[in-house]
């Protein structure tokens, strides 16, 4: 196809918990990339609207504010940032009100259309290549993608992963519902227990997070690993 490069773009898929974020972090900094997280653009258009106290059950409304809000996410993976209407929140996209509303918003169809578009730009900015992370990246947003992984750990990982990072302030039952039920809702619209054909599955359930980006960097092609 005229106009592709030979940029390299890694995407990464995987439930709640699977190390995605850290993850994909550590890869894109070993190889000299950009790293775009997906779910921290859900996650900010469902700060937006909370912060609007809009009717979530309103998804015409929803997607219409959505589809005027400006998101501007930096991609440097040793300072990734997430601003909407120049309000930076990347602090604020990780609270529990957050982590619960997230998935309402998520399966919002037209918001979905409107998040693809904006990581599809952003991936194609990114001149020297760029490691993306979320549901759907291996399957819709950049399915000819060089590398593509499903990233899984046993639920029971991904559950004390979590309690281990939140710590005391969030219970265990919230934190269940955080991983669990979430993970249930958000395969209701994106695609990410199986993998799709050409994908490799990564098991994190027994690796060090070291272990696993040495795993996806072998997967690079030509790459050294050094
Ligand atoms: N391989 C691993 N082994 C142990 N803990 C991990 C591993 N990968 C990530 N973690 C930890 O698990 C938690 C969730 O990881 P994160 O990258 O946020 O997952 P995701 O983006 O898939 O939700 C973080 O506290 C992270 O440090
Ligand atoms: N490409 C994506 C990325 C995230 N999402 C949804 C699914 C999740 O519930 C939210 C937040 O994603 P995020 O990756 O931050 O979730 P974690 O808390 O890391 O598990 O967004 C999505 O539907 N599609």
């Amino acid at each position: 196809m005229p106009g592709v490069t030979e940029r390299l773009v890694i995407a990464i898929d995987g439930p709640s918990g699977s190390g995605k974020s850290s993850t994909s972090r550590g890869v894109a900094q070993r190889l000299g990339l950009a790293y775009l997280d997906t779910g921290a653009m859900y996650r900010a258009v469902t700060w937006l609207a909370l912060d609007r106290g809009l009717d979530r059950t309103d998804a015409a409304t929803v997607a219409g504010t959505i589809a005027q809000a400006r998101l501007d996410v930096a991609t440097d993976p040793a300072a990734p940032t997430i601003s909407v209407d120049g309000t930076d929140v990347t602090t604020a996209i990780r609270d529990p009100q957050v982590s619960q509303a997230v998935s309402s918003v998520a399966t919002n169809l037209a918001v979905r259309k409107d998040l693809i578009a904006r990581q599809r730009a952003i991936i194609a900015a990114a001149e020297r290549g760029i490691v993306v992370e979320g549901r759907d990246i291996t399957t819709v947003v950049a399915p000819e993608a060089t590398v593509r992984v499903l990233l899984v750990a046993d639920p029971a990982a991904r559950v004390a992963r979590r309690q281990a990072e939140l710590g005391n302030r969030v219970d265990h039952d919230a934190v269940t519902d955080q991983v669990i039920r979430r993970d249930r809702d958000d395969s209701t619209v994106a695609q990410f227990t199986d993998a799709a054909p050409g994908v490799t599955v990564v098991d994190s359930t027994d690796l060090t997070l070291d272990q696993v980006i040495d795993v996806i960097c072998g997967l690079v092609p030509q790459h050294t690993g050094s």
